[in-house]
């Protein structure tokens, strides 16, 4: 099982979502920022380092808000959702095309990757 830790990002009251690039697995879809975690590392660490890698991010790493198992097709993930608050980011995006701020209640507007769909419920 895959395993993948990702950030529920806020900036006041809204939260950073990214949309994956072409060329990337399940481009298109909006997603938590994060990645996969790494053998011998935590998975606060591999976040920190995935934000770090892919948006020029820096975070406060909270609490654990969830986890959600998913079967796709191809392979099952274990996402798990961390709390983080923004400190500064220089938004130098590589894995995404796109990027926005949005309040919880609207998550269910964009078309976010199948496994994050259950965590907008822990968020409203
Ligand atoms: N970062 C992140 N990945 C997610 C989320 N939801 C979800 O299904 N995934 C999937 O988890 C996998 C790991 O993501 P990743 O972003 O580290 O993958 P990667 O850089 O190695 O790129 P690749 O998947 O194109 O090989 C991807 O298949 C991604 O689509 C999410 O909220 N955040």
């Amino acid at each position: 099982m895959l395993k993948v830790a990702c950030g529920i990002i806020y900036k006041g009251d809204e939260i950073f979502i990214g949309r994956r690039k072409e060329g990337k697995s399940m481009a298109g879809k909006w997603e938590f920022p994060g990645g996969k975690v790494e053998e011998n590392e935590s998975k606060k660490s591999a976040l920190i380092r995935e934000l770090r890698e892919e948006l020029g991010m820096a975070v406060n790493v909270h609490e654990k808000l969830g986890t959600n198992i998913h079967a796709y097709d191809a392979f099952t993930i274990n996402l798990v959702a961390y709390r983080c608050s923004f400190i500064s980011a220089k938004f130098d995006l590589t894995d995404h095309d796109k990027f926005e701020w949005v309040l919880p209640y609207n998550l269910k507007n964009y078309d976010l990757a199948e496994a994050d769909i259950p965590l907008i419920n822990l968020l409203l």
